[in-house]
Parts: C-alpha cells; sequence; structure tokens
C-alpha cells in the first residue's frame, strides 16, 4: 500500500469529521429548528448552533473544542496490512493535532500529563474487522466527554425515578430508554442522538449501542419491534421538554437508533450511548492498493449549508431577548461589583466584554487547596478547554472554545467563588444545590453559554493575554482571554432561581405520564 496517501486518507478523514458536520446529521438540525418557535431560548440556542456549524465549515476548524475520543472502525480485504493502517492513522492524528484540528485531548489517567499529541495508551482507539469486499472501509467518530459522561446503562428488573418498575420485556426496555434522555438533562449538549444494545454484557452492550451511532440518523430499523420502538422513542422523548442544552423547548432528542443481540439468562443489560447535537462520524472507502479515498459515507443528499439561513437566524437571535417572558440583555465588563450580579435574573441575555479566565477540571481542584496566581476579585471564570495553536513568534491564537459541562465542579465551585470573590461563572448544564445556596450567599451568577459553538464563542475572543498551568496541558491551562460581545444566557441567579432545576422538575412530571405499559 502506498503509506503517504494512505496517511493523507486518514488526514482528510480526521479533518473533515472534526470539521464538517455529516449531511443527515445536519438534516436532522434542521428539522428540530423549524419546531421550535421564533424568538424562544430554545429557537435562539439552535441558531447560535447552525451559524456554528457553518462557520466550522468555513474556518476548517472544530464544530466543538472537545475533538473527542478518536475511534476508528476498520473493515479490511483479507490479506490487507493492518498494521500499516494503524501507522499511519497514528501519523495522521499527530498531524491533525499540530495544525489545531484536533485538541490534545490524551491524558494519563494516572499522571495527570497531556501527552500533547492525542497518542497514549490504547489510543486512539482502533477497531478491525475482516470482510469479503475488496476496499477498505474506515469510520471514525469524535464523541466528546460531556456526552460521553451522559451514557447509561441499566440491569434489568430495576426501579426508574418517575416510572416505576422496569421489567425484563420490550416494555422495561422502553422505560430505561426514555429515562436515559431524562436523567441527561442538557448536560451531554442536549439535543442528542441515542445509540442503545438490548443484551449482551456490559461492555459488549455499551459497544453495540455505540455501533448504532455508526447508522445513518435516517435509516429504518430491518426489526419491526425495533423499527417501532424507535419511532415511539422519537415521538415521545422529545415531549419532555428538556430542548436544546436544557432550555426547554420541542426538540431533546434528534435520533435514536437500537440494536439487541442474545445475553445470559442471568444478566439483560440495556445500554445507551448518548451523543450531542455535534454528532462528528464520518466514513471513506479505501483503495488497497493505492490508500486514496474512493468514496466519502454519510453524505448522500443535499448538504444543508447553513450560512444560507445566517440572517433569518440573527434576526431570531435579537428578537429572543426581547420576547423571552422577563428576560432582557446586560453588558457586563469584569470587574462586576456585587450589585450589578445581584440585578441580574435568570432568562437575562448577558454580553460580557473585557477579561475573562478559563478554568476547568484540574483549576478547580487546585484552587481549592491552593492561592490563585492572579487576582481574581470581581472576574468571571470560563468554564473551557480550548484548542490554541502558538504562532512563529509565540503568540497564542484561540481555534475553538465552547463551554464544558459545569457540574463537574460541583464540589468546588460555591467555595472558590467565596474564597476569590469570583462573581460569575460561564459554562453549560448548569449547576447544582450546592452552587446555587453559594450564588445567593456571596452574590453570583452562573451563565449558560451554548455547548459544542466553538467557533462561536472562538470568535469573540480577540486575544489571548496571557496563561497559568500550561503543566496541566492545555485545555486544562487557565488562558486569559479578552472577549468582545461573548454572550450567555443567566440560568442560575443569587435570588435561588435555576432553570435547571426548574427543566429537571417539569421534566420529571413529564416523564411519569410514561409510566402505564405500551408495548405487551
Ligand atoms: O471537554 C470539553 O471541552 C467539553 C466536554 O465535551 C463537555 O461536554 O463537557
Ligand atoms: S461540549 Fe457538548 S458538543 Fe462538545 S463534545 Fe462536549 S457534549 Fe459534545
Amino acid at each position: 500500500m502506498n503509506m503517504e496517501k494512505l496517511q493523507e486518507s486518514m488526514y482528510k478523514l480526521i479533518v473533515e469529521t472534526s470539521t464538517n458536520l455529516p449531511k443527515d446529521v445536519r438534516r436532522a438540525i434542521k428539522s428540530a429548528k423549524e419546531k421550535e418557535n421564533a424568538g424562544t431560548r430554545a429557537a435562539m440556542s439552535l441558531a447560535t448552533i447552525t451559524n456554528n456549524i457553518s462557520m466550522a465549515d468555513d474556518n476548517v476548524s472544530p464544530i466543538c473544542q472537545d475533538t473527542g475520543l478518536p475511534t476508528f472502525k476498520i473493515k479490511t480485504p483479507v490479506g490487507v496490512n493492518q498494521l500499516e493502517i494503524k501507522e499511519a492513522i497514528k501519523k495522521a492524528m499527530v498531524q491533525a493535532t499540530t495544525d489545531g484540528k484536533m485538541r490534545p485531548n490524551s491524558v494519563d489517567s494516572l499522571t495527570g500529563k497531556n501527552s500533547g499529541d492525542n497518542l497514549g495508551l490504547g489510543l486512539p482507539v482502533m477497531k478491525f474487522d475482516q470482510w469479503e469486499k475488496d476496499y477498505i472501509d474506515i469510520r471514525l467518530i469524535l464523541k466528546g466527554g460531556g456526552c460521553e459522561n451522559k451514557n447509561i446503562q441499566y440491569s434489568l428488573p430495576c426501579e426508574l425515578e418517575g416510572l416505576g418498575k422496569a421489567g425484563r420485556d420490550l416494555d422495561g426496555i422502553r422505560k430505561c430508554i426514555l429515562h436515559s434522555v431524562y436523567q441527561a438533562q442538557g448536560q451531554g449538549c442536549s439535543a442528542g442522538f441515542i445509540g442503545v444494545g438490548i443484551g449482551g454484557d456490559r461492555s459488549s452492550g455499551y459497544d453495540l449501542a455505540k455501533e448504532q451511532l455508526f447508522r445513518s440518523a435516517e435509516d429504518v430499523n430491518p426489526n419491526e419491534d425495533l423499527r417501532k420502538l424507535e419511532e415511539y422513542i422519537m415521538e415521545n422523548a422529545n415531549k419532555l421538554g428538556i430542548g436544546t442544552m436544557g432550555f426547554g423547548g420541542e426538540t431533546t432528542l434528534l435520533g435514536c437508533k437500537i440494536g439487541v443481540m442474545h445475553r445470559i439468562p442471568a444478566s439483560f443489560f440495556v445500554s445507551v450511548a448518548y451523543n450531542c447535537w455535534a454528532f462528528r462520524r464520518l466514513g471513506v472507502n479505501i483503495n488497497p492498493e493505492t490508500g486514496e479515498i474512493m468514496e466519502w459515507q454519510y453524505q448522500d443528499g443535499e448538504k444543508i449549508d447553513f450560512a444560507a439561513e445566517k440572517e433569518l437566524e440573527t434576526a431570531v437571535a435579537e428578537t429572543a431577548a426581547a420576547t423571552e417572558a422577563a428576560s432582557r440583555e446586560v453588558t457586563l465588563e469584569a470587574p462586576i461589583t456585587e450589585e450589578q450580579i445581584r440585578s441580574l435574573k435568570v432568562g437575562d441575555v448577558v454580553h460580557i466584554n473585557g477579561m475573562m479566565y478559563t478554568g476547568r477540571d484540574a483549576i478547580h481542584k487546585h484552587l481549592s487547596e491552593n492561592d490563585a496566581p492572579i487576582d481574581l476579585n470581581g472576574q468571571v471564570i470560563y468554564h473551557c478547554g480550548p484548542v490554541m495553536l502558538k504562532d512563529q513568534e509565540g503568540k497564542w491564537h484561540v481555534k475553538a472554545a465552547g463551554p464544558t459541562t459545569s457540574i463537574r465542579e460541583e464540589p468546588y465551585q460555591g467555595d472558590i467563588m467565596k474564597k476569590f470573590g469570583i462573581r460569575a461563572v460561564i459554562g453549560k448544564g448548569g449547576m447544582g444545590p450546592k452552587t446555587l445556596a453559594a450564588l445567593a450567599e456571596h452574590g453570583g451568577v452562573y451563565l449558560n453559554a451554548i455547548g459544542g459553538a466553538a467557533q462561536y464563542y472562538a470568535d469573540c475572543i480577540k486575544s489571548v493575554e496571557g496563561v497559568n498551568f500550561m503543566e496541566f496541558g492545555i485545555p486544562e491551562a487557565m488562558w486569559h482571554l479578552k472577549v468582545e460581545k461573548f454572550t450567555a444566557v443567566v440560568t442560575m441567579d443569587s435570588h435561588g432561581n435555576s432553570l435547571h432545576k426548574d427543566v429537571a422538575q417539569s421534566s420529571l412530571e413529564k416523564l411519569a405520564a410514561f409510566k402505564e405499559p405500551v408495548f405487551k
């Protein structure tokens, strides 16, 4: 095989997957958008998402800063050297990381050290199979951490919040799947896609669930029972009212694909793999002699170019703040006073100018035990692990910078805000009761940015003014960012209000409406 060509083909596959959302996924997002009423927070969020998709197209830059855990599925004709394919994939991965198309995402689980090039023990994941056809089929999925953390596995029979008993039958399976969508709330960057695996053991069940994510969003399940179940879930999970980013709304689920395998008598697992709207998976057919791409997969039909809809969307975004009940638009610049914070209410749209500082998992732990390297009094913390590139003069540039899931910082956030005088945190998915209490006590606010909109936010960042904790690796460092009109919504305020708490409560009530048996 021509190794150079194969490496080039793998590079193209990685870059396209990270930057260019597949056509079937675009169509699902477009139809979701058509269902939301203009002027709502859901419509505004979807407008930001579709803007972001088209910006990623234009910039050939990552759709989301979390370029995920790269997983390759490869089928080769008998006689093809699989070691060569592994080698080409690894080299292409290093190149894509150097070029800012992938975030350095591979972290030593024991030392916390980021390898810097996306290689590491067991990474990237490559799964090989042989087949009778005469070409190589290579598929790639880049599934981010926030949605991966919302995967869930049920062992039947079990008792489910809101739904009661789930038994070892089709109706029990139905309940588990509805519950899986409910428990994800907005934290996996809804609206999402789910792959479900019925049967197997714990590991093969999850594998089967993930395998479903390789099906086209538009295919029809050949198994009649599963086809009906998929349709039922699509119709009813969207009645939970969780909506885009968990802000409430008509669309919570964009796709549901279910697979089945046998099990052993004692075990009955239902495994669910949750994928965010930034559903990055593509595939190519490779010529085994030349290493060249013969054909792209998942690219049937027309490509929706969201750029054409941009103008309309901007108008939607602008009217959103005006029409959504009780919302206002406020501009803030750090240092922010307690008085300014106390005037904010859930639903307000905030535009930030000036400085903000990134901080995620490693920094929250560090700050809970140590002093801060800079004065954080009145400042804004952004839960974000960006993709960064250094130019020849040594200056850093932001290539992608959307929010990360905030709930992971729940054990630390309130204490850190009080300890350092931080007034605002920006993230996604919301935080819990401990943070809500601290916001009230201290005078703080939680702002929700649109998860996955990494190009949209990178565009608001005008310069990188400094960095601390580079030893934690690029995603975990504290980047000092100067921003202009960085827009986020107040979803938790200093008066005890939380949109996340409200949506969790109302969606649980709606979930309970699905308690009665449907599939006998
Ligand atoms: O790691 C990130 O930047 C984001 C992550 O995928 C998340 O959803 O929390
Ligand atoms: S931030 Fe959201 S869109 Fe990005 S990988 Fe995480 S879950 Fe997906």
